[in-house]
């Protein structure tokens, strides 16, 4: 029987907590305001064969190191790897949320996505094509209520494929325009040379680009001192290909 890690990634006030105290019988706190969950919590569930060690992300709109909670969500993504990241999306404000499914899906294809308050969206009238949004990003995708215990055998048939391998993802990849695209490409192999091929390489020339130190300071922290050096030469050249 293999353990998995699950990590539940989200906007704010997404139901994330909501979902993960029903899998693992938890009682992390949760509200109708943003921004509950401050702390990363740990609990673990089982489905059909698997054990799976759930952990609850505070909530972000992006992954781009605006505060302590994104880059906590960041950095437990990009280092911490877990086998599957479980993206909790509002499906009243779907357009909004997908903009986070869409960075973690640049960072890993080892994804689902779980499109939470169901109940809520249909009471409203808003018909959501699964089958489309699911084509599109290339990776599984779910609707839940998780208040309402709605669709969770389904989830958790969907995070079992993922986390074993069977569903092999696509995910969307976004093309930026010329300039961006260059750029990436000029650091790519540097960023492969520098941290190995472990950590996303483009999504992490990407964000050099745009001049993250925060991310920069992440990856010396996880990666030791033999590798500073380096990572501020990638850094400067990302940073001045942008300029
Ligand atoms: N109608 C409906 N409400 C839900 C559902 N799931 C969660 N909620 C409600 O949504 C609110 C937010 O839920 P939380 O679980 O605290 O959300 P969260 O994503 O953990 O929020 P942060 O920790 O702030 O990021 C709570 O009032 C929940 O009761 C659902 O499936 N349907
Ligand atoms: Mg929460």
């Amino acid at each position: 029987m293999s353990r998995y890690t699950v990590a539940f990634a989200g906007n704010p006030n997404t139901g994330k907590s909501t979902l993960f105290n029903l899998l693992t019988g938890m009682r992390q706190h949760t509200g109708n305001w943003a921004g509950k969950t401050v702390v990363t919590a740990e609990g673990q569930f089982t489905h059909k064969d698997h054990t799976y060690l759930a952990v609850d992300l505070p909530g972000t709109y992006s992954l781009y190191s605006n505060s302590a909670d994104e880059e906590a969500a960041r950095d437990y993504i990009i280092f911490e790897q877990p086998d599957v990241t479980l993206v909790v999306l509002d499906a009243t404000s779907l357009e909004r949320n997908l903009n986070l499914a869409l960075q973690v899906l640049e960072i890993t294809g080892r994804a689902v996505v779980c499109i939470n308050l169901i109940d809520e969206a249909r009471r409203l009238g808003i018909d959501i094509n699964l089958k489309r949004i699911a084509k599109r990003l290339g990776v599984p995708v779910t609707a839940i209520s998780a208040r309402g215990r709605i669709g969770i055998d389904e989830l958790l048939d969907q995070i079992e494929r993922v986390a074993t391998g069977e569903f092999r993802a696509e995910p969307l990849k976004i093309t930026y325009n010329d300039e961006i695209e260059q750029g990436i490409a000029e650091l790519i192999p540097m960023v492969e040379q520098t941290v190995g091929a472990r950590y996303p390489a483009r999504w992490i020339a990407l964000r050099l680009l745009d001049g993250d130190h925060s991310l920069l300071a992440s990856l010396k922290a996880h990666m030791g001192r033999k590798d500073i050096h380096v990572s501020e030469e990638v850094a400067s050249h990302g940073i001045t290909a942008c300029h």
